[in-house]
């Protein structure tokens, strides 16, 4: 392994031939160097200017590069369809701390016992 510390954009790291490298997603999300509050959900950081001033690689969860997610952009629009329409009918509270879910490492990442939250209706 060849590291080269003071590369222009960045460390880099030249891996030998034939090496199994694992990359976790969450640890990447997590890393101070590239997030100030790195346990706290700041919908800032998903401001288009916070992600122009970001390492394009500090937020992978679809992956990156050319094989990353095709579903990528129907993902998110699912995710924004289902949440949208469950905020707009309901109050949401969550009852667990990150810290108090436990993760297990399945085809994705996902807390142990799912996620508890208090649904309030609001109408
Ligand atoms: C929240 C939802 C999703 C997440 C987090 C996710 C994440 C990922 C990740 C991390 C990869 C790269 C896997 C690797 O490195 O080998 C991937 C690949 C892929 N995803 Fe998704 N995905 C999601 C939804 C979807 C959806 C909805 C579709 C299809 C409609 C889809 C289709 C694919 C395909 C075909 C690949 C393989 C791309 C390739 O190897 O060239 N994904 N996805």
């Amino acid at each position: 392994m060849r590291i080269f510390p003071d590369h222009p954009s960045g460390t880099r790291i030249i891996l030998p031939r034939g090496l199994t490298a694992c990359i976790s997603p969450i640890s990447v999300a997590r890393d101070p160097r590239h997030w100030p509050r790195p346990d706290d959900f700041d919908p800032e950081n998903f401001e288009l200017d916070a992600i122009s001033r970001r390492d394009p690689f500090s937020y992978i969860p679809f992956a990156a590069g050319p094989r990353n997610c095709i579903g990528q952009k129907f993902a998110i629009l699912e995710e924004k369809t289902v949440l949208s329409w469950i905020f707009r009918k309901f109050h949401v509270e969550s009852l667990d701390t990150l810290r108090n879910r436990r993760p297990i490492p399945e085809l994705i990442l996902r807390p142990v016992d799912g996620i508890h939250v208090k649904l309030k209706r609001r109408f």
